[in-house]
């Protein structure tokens, strides 16, 4: 569905610093791509290049983004491609960007964000019956209507983080970027989002990025793995495989590194 091609991406523009080195690799329709590596691999600047995020200062150097996307309406499907950005490219991708507190705005209630983060067609029309339908799809998240009047600080992390994850899946859309979606949670808590991101996959049958350091949780939910080392991909694969056969050093290391492989894997999806 969409497809990266020799991705090279960085920031700044009389010193360019280099931080996604000709990157390629395809997000299939249906399925839950991993994106492990460690801090400062170049997980983030990857997402942000697919969604075309460049508040950031962000600059692609290199390489092109196309997506394959139908619209509902019509059923037409358009390709497009990341040299043009536009209505269609945001309308088919969610990003949820890391840490809740600072993409939340803390002087705004929550309905208001929620509200503003809508394409104009869901914006149109009654506002009341749009507060009554957005009530009514973060109860499935486990929030109460209250949520949309409280202001972000007034609610715990976890909730913070549902309150995004419901705002990224309200839009029906078929492509999903989450970066580091669970961190600096407890693991409870982790858990439940995780496996609600899980839920939604399934539901929407659309296309899931998760970012995340932490291999336990690719382990449990991912279906494919892409492992990146200083701005590159060093490994991609089913996760099944991975795990059970790391091929680069790197991917070893970190593999080695995990205090033990607990639980059972797709417990979430079974
Ligand atoms: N806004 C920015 N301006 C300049 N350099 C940046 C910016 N954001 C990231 N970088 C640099 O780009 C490189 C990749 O960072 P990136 O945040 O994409 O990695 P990451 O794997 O997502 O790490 P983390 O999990 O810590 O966010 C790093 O060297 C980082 O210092």
């Amino acid at each position: 569905m969409i497809t990266v091609d020799t991705v090279t991406v960085g920031y700044g523009t009389t010193a360019f610093v280099k931080a996604v080195d000709a990157v390629t690799l395809t997000i299939n329709d249906n399925e839950i791509l991993g994106i492990a590596g460690e801090s400062g691999s170049g997980k983030s600047t990857l997402m942000r290049a697919i969604y075309g995020d460049f508040s950031t200062g962000l600059r692609i150097a290199g390489g092109t983004v196309t997506g394959r996307f139908e619209d509902e309406r019509t059923g037409v499907v358009t390709e497009a491609q990341s040299r043009d950005f536009g209505k269609l490219w945001w309308d088919q991708i969610s990003y949820i960007p890391q840490g809740s507190m600072s993409v939340l705005n803390p002087l705004m209630r929550v309905e208001k964000q929620v509200v503003d983060g809508l394409p104009k067609r869901e914006r149109e029309g009654d506002r009341a019956a749009l507060r009554a339908r957005i009530a009514k799809f973060l109860e499935g998240f486990g929030l109460h209507e209250s949520v949309l009047d409280a202001y972000p600080h007034q609610l715990s992390g976890g909730m913070r983080q549902r309150v995004l994850v419901a705002i990224a899946a309200f839009v029906n859309p078929r492509l999903i970027l989450a970066d580091e979606p669970t961190t600096a949670l407890d693991v409870v808590v982790q858990k439940k989002i995780l496996l609600m991101m899980v839920e939604i996959q399934r539901r929407l049958r659309n296309s899931l990025v998760l970012v995340s350091h932490d291999l336990g949780v690719h382990y449990q939910i991912t279906d494919r793995l892409a492992v990146m080392h200083r701005g590159k991909i060093v490994e991609m694969g089913p996760t099944a495989e991975i795990f059970a056969n790391p091929k680069h050093e790197y991917t070893q290391t970190l593999i080695a590194s995990l205090p033990r492989i607990d639980g059972e894997r797709r417990e979430a999806r079974a």
